[in-house]
């Protein structure tokens, strides 16, 4: 698997990803393309409008031209790799693809965004059926939204954009966020274990429908701990820590440590060791604690966090 993989997938519907217009989506919907999971498949389950497939999937062209999907970014950001998933498409899938992105500022209407400055981060690619594509992008633009398009027509099941969160917090000045949020920029440096589900979820926009949206560690056997660590997104005062443990039922930690550095400091205590519930949103007030660039939540002895939110200010 591509290293960019690890980053957030941008266009992700659960970090607020949408499909906001397409040149066609007779077959199947647009929107298909930014839901979470692999593409589901069934044989011969035929509707109205055909084999029903998991994707999205246009008309065969009878006129020149090519099939595009815009889709606007939850998260703004720098991209670092694109995959273009055609699983199930077999006999429809287009065989070649290529990636645009732009930057708009605000609610941009699909109609303002046809004369953006679009950039061409990936080029005319061939595809095959069926088939997971990781594309690596190298270029160095932050972007709103990206434009899949497919020559000349057919099914693509997924998009994933993976890259850098680069929020605009000129938004917050003045004002208190969460510092640690995948959507203000922060960014999971580190955990000790990831066997259920995903340590980004943790700092991810929301709350978790299910303990999968969350993030959850096997059970642990040793004498040691589960931890996560998150670097903010900016040097801040932590006045208000959110402990989610919301989902995890027969499995949430029992209690929680959170340490926080600056820079290359040393660790200090922002919660000492502090018993958990089960499915329960906890909040803690952090009194008199320094600006800090990282914080770290030790877990007692395993299990994982439904949400991490860590409110201050910039320092
Ligand atoms: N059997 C098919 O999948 N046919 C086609 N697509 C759908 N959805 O039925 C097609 O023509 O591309």
């Amino acid at each position: 698997m591509a290293a960019f993989t690890r980053l957030p997938d941008l266009a992700l519907r659960g970090y607020g990803g949408a499909v906001i217009a397409a040149s066609d989506e007779s077959f199947a919907e647009k929107e298909a393309l930014v839901r979470p999971g692999r593409p589901a498949f069934q044989a011969e389950t035929f509707g109205n409008k055909g084999q029903v497939y998991d994707g999205w999937e246009t008309r065969r062209r009878r006129t020149p031209g090519h099939d595009w999907a815009i889709i606007r970014l939850g998260l703004p950001g720098t991209v670092r790799g694109v995959v273009i998933d055609t699983a199930w498409f077999k006999g429809n899938f287009p065989p070649h693809a290529s990636v645009e992105a732009c930057e708009v500022a605000g609610s941009p209407s699909p109609e303002e965004l046809a004369s953006a400055a679009w950039v061409e981060i990936l080029p005319r690619v061939d595809l095959k059926g069926d088939a997971e594509h990781h594309f690596e992008v190298r270029d160095e633009g932050r972007y709103t939204h990206v434009r899949l398009n497919m020559y000349p027509d057919g099914g693509i099941a997924r998009l994933r954009v993976h890259g850098e969160v680069r929020p605009d917090l000129s938004l917050y000045d003045g004002l208190s966020l969460d510092l640690a949020a995948l959507a203000n920029g922060a960014v999971v440096t580190g955990c000790s274990n990831e066997f259920y589900s995903a340590p980004h979820n943790a700092i991810a926009p929301g709350l978790a429908r299910h303990q999968a949206e969350g993030w959850e560690t096997a059970r642990r056997r040793d004498e040691g701990n589960d931890w996560i660590e998150v670097r903010l997104a900016g040097r801040g005062v932590i006045r208000l820590a959110e402990l989610d443990t919301t989902n995890l039922l027969f499995n949430a930690p029992g209690a929680i440590r959170l340490r926080g550095r600056d820079g290359d400091g040393d660790w200090f205590d922002l919660l000492p060791r502090t018993r958990l519930q089960p499915d329960t949103p906890h909040r803690f007030r952090v009194e008199e604690a320094g600006p800090v660039t990282h914080v770290r939540a030790d877990i007692y002895p395993d299990g994982g966090l439904a949400r991490i939110r860590l409110h201050g200010n910039l320092a």
